[in-house]
């Protein structure tokens, strides 16, 4: 094998991703955006690194929507113009997508990284884990077509880990949890045990979950500033602002996402049904098929919730995301009054 062969093998190369690149061959370079930035990404590719700004084709079509818009984790066609320009020309079609609700709300979303097989969901154990929170984070996993699993650090900072970890399996059923410290090592190896065989695993959290720190010890060598360091170098705490691939040669590829302030959802009801499998096999079970699950008799989710077996707030939480999903889908549809509705449905149910 090839060098160049090589490093694509590191960046994740699958021969689903070497058929989609069948009509870009000869004219185009195959690479993968390690990062975006305005204008333009840094791709990491066969012959190595390199910096390009994005076609036209590819300003066609984020104008018309915004998730055609480079992401971290895409694969690409890539031209090099005699001028020495090197231009992003396409991305190759995504198998699965983080997406979350774009900062202005004016459009569907973006593309937080794309072509991820974990979604490693980041959250602390000191402050206090927020349930809410990592719940919206599975939806946000769930609905992106990659496999969920929760990272709960800083497990030296608290007496009862253990139980800390029942609790947040309450709100993540089916999904493997692990306990970490990044200051003690605990938990590092069985995590870096799920980078191999060229999978990428993308960790989304929120700021100082401890997301850099981990992807630093994973890849053996400081990639990443972290809290600590930034803080030394006094340029703040947020100030990941950019998004970065990594790769562990032999293994597979860590996407560090900068820390999620407030988890924006474009969730459909599919994926607030994956995180909420436990409520929702509740309600398959209701004597009426459309149950409300508010006074209806034969409410199998009520009994749920009035025999101990189902949290009250878990429910609550679960009836947001639902109206997201259905408020969303609705603005989706670009149906003026279906939004009406949904909104309207939304102040009565308040
Ligand atoms: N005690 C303890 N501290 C940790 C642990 N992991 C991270 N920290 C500290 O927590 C702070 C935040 O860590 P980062 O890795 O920068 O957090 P981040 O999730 O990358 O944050 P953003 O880049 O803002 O999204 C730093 O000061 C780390 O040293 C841990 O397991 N135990
Ligand atoms: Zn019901």
């Amino acid at each position: 094998m090839s060098a160049a062969q090589q490093r694509l093998l590191d960046l994740g190369w699958t021969p689903e991703v070497g058929r989609a690149f069948q009509p870009y061959r000869g004219a185009h370079r195959l690479a993968r955006v390690c990062r975006v930035d305005r204008g333009g990404a840094a791709l990491a590719g066969g012959m190595g690194a390199v910096r390009a700004s994005f076609g036209g084709e590819v300003l066609r079509a984020v104008a018309d929507d915004r998730l055609a818009l480079p992401a971290v984790g895409d694969w690409t066609a890539v031209r090099d113009w005699p001028d020495d320009r090197v231009t992003l020309e396409a991305v190759l079609p995504r198998r699965t997508a983080i997406v979350r609700d774009s900062a202005d709300r004016t459009s569907a979303g973006q593309v937080v990284a794309a072509n991820v097989d974990v979604v490693v969901i980041v959250e602390h154990l000191d402050p206090d884990p927020d349930l809410g929170r990592i719940e919206r984070l599975l939806v946000l996993a769930w609905g992106s077509g990659a496999q969920p699993i929760v990272v709960l650090t800083k497990s030296d900072l608290v007496p009862d880990p253990l139980g800390m970890r029942d609790e947040v399996a309450e709100v993540a059923p089916g999904v493997e949890i692990l306990l970490v410290s990044s200051v003690l090592g605990d938990g590092v190896d069985e995590l870096g045990a799920l980078v191999r065989n060229g999978r990428t695993l993308a960790l989304v959290g929120p700021s100082g979950a401890g997301k850099s720190t981990l992807t630093n010890l994973l890849a053996g060598v400081d990639v990443m500033p972290t809290g600590s360091v930034r803080a030394r170098d006094g340029r703040g705490r947020h100030t990941t602002t950019h998004r970065e691939l990594v790769v562990l040669p032999g293994r597979g590829v860590l996407i560090d996402t900068p820390g999620l302030r407030a988890v924006g959802l474009v969730a459909d009801g599919g994926a607030v049904a994956g995180a909420f499998a436990d409520v929702e096999a509740f309600a398959g079970q209701c004597r009426f098929r459309d149950c409300g699950h508010v006074t209806e008799p034969g409410c199998a989710v009520l009994l749920a919730v009035a025999d101990g077996d189902l949290d009250e707030d878990r429910l609550a939480r679960w009836r947001k995301l639902r109206r997201e999903a259905a408020l969303n889908a609705a603005r989706r549809s670009g149906n003026r009054r279906a939004v009406v509705a949904e909104l309207e449905a939304r102040r009565h149910r308040r």
